[in-house]
């Protein structure tokens, strides 16, 4: 099933739970706007190149779109979609006053020198600068993307429309970004994981962990858990995968990814098979890369006790349910991943304000809000008995159909 197929699933389900009108529920589901433009670029050695950008807002009730731009070589339409939906439920589900977008631009970003990336960053700002704003459409990171890249759609924007650090967020610190941005969405895994865990009497200390993906949010997660005491017992990135029953070392292994540009060749831990790393024995799964990952041909040999979802829509509809019939948990990406997007609205907030937190503020509100937020999903699983995946969906297009309802439709 590609992503917006599952996504659709997942939201048609949770608003036959809430019991949403059909008429209600189309107009939740269809997009805002969709935009595709056509980004050509000369490349270094002067040759053309042209890719394609999109950009899905997809619900604004609740205020300004938010979401990443993604640069991959799989990015399409309807992955966008998805993505653009989910972030819709994410801020909802998150309690921060926004909506939901996506973009992306199907390209390798590995294959381009850091000059063709910044003319192609401009390029496609140059597309939808218009269409893009503080108060309407506020993009971020995502995968294949960092915080140069927001520099450099900030800086093209600006010259539209005048300096506006806040347009963008997940900026380098020197230009507005706000301390804690780099590490919230590994942080805000962190803090969800110890929400789920105590529901079961455990704690982070000594559980043995998998995380598949080694980039911002992957290699964060693996730190910050590690830290608590977490054993990381396997890690992959598009390089390898290795595995250490005694727990890798996350410091040396950052300080390798930094000097060889990925997780091959790392000699603390025996190198496997990158596609087995799903179905290596731990408690604790983390998928942390790309969506889809977690299928009905893998989900049998699943043998974490629970799936903490880093990565966008990681767990296809069928797995879940092979997964739930194993007594597997899982923590849907729209709770578990929710700590980027919540501290990304912390950074647009303090712009808004002209006034920096510190760290440690915004660390402190970060827990806070993943805090709540697991209450309020666990307490969604009890009002409508389902699992956490439905608990999630029912809270956060709950909370859209409310705002929709209440601004209405008058011309
Ligand atoms: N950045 C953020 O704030 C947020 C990100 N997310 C989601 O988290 C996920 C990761 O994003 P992010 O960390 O930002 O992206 P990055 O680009 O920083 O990192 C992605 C990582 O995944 C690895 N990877 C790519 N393909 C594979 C594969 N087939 N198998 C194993 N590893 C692979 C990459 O390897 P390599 O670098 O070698 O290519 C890299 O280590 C995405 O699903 C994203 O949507 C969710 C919420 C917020
Ligand atoms: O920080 C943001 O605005 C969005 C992050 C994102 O794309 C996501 O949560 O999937």
């Amino acid at each position: 099933m590609n992503a917006l197929a599952a996504t659709n699933r997942n939201f048609k389900l949770a608003a036959r739970l809430l019991g949403l009108d059909s008429k209600l529920q189309k107009s939740l589901l269809i997009p805002f706007r969709e935009i595709k433009v056509e980004c050509t670029i000369p490349k270094d050695d002067g040759t053309l190149a042209s890719f394609v950008g999109f950009r899905v807002q997809h619900d604004n009730a609740r205020g300004p779109m938010k979401g990443g731009i993604r640069y991959h070589p799989e990015v399409d339409p309807d992955e966008v979609n998805a993505l653009a939906q989910l972030m819709t439920w994410k801020t909802a589900v998150a309690n921060i006053p926004y909506g939901g977008a996506k973009g992306g631009i199907g390209c390798n970003p590995g294959d381009l020198s850091i000059s063709e990336l910044e003319r192609l960053t401009r390029v496609f700002t140059q597309k939808i600068h218009d269409l893009v704003g503080v108060h309407t459409d506020v993009p971020a990171p995502d995968m294949g993307t960092n915080p140069q890249t927001m520099a450099w759609i900030l800086d093209e924007y600006s010259k539209f429309h005048g300096y506006s650090p806040a347009v963008v967020t997940g900026k380098p610190t020197d230009l507005g970004g706000s301390l804690g941005r780099d590490a919230a969405t590994g942080r805000g895994v962190l803090f969800a994981t110890e929400a789920l865990l105590k529901e079961y009497g455990k704690s982070i200390a000594g559980q043995r962990i998998v995380v598949q993906g080694f980039g911002n949010v992957g290699s964060w997660a693996a730190q910050l858990l590690s830290e608590q005491g977490g054993k990381i017992v396997a890690v992959s990135d598009i390089t390898g995968a290795i595995k250490n029953s005694s727990g890798i070392d996350i410091p040396s292994l950052l300080n390798h990814v930094k000097e060889s540009r990925g997780i091959k060749g790392f000699s603390g831990g025996d190198s496997i098979d990158p596609s087995s790393i799903l179905v290596e024995d731990c408690d604790i799964l983390i998928p942390a890369a790309l969506g889809g990952v977690i299928n009905r041909d893998n989900a049998k040999d699943i043998k974490a006790k629970f799936i903490i979802e880093a990565a966008n829509h990681p767990t296809d509809p069928e797995a879940d349910e092979i997964l739930s019939k194993k007594g597997v948990v899982v923590l849907p990406d729209i709770y578990a991943n929710s700590g980027g997007v919540t501290v990304s609205y912390f950074e647009w907030v303090q712009n808004i304000q002209g006034f920096m937190w510190e760290e440690d503020k915004v660390n402190a509100e970060l827990k806070t809000y993943m805090t709540k937020g697991f209450k309020d999903v666990k307490e969604m699983c009890k009002t409508h008995n389902c699992d956490l995946r439905m608990g999630a969906f029912s809270l956060g297009v709950n909370r859209v159909a409310r705002a929709t309802l209440l601004r209405g439709w008058e011309a």
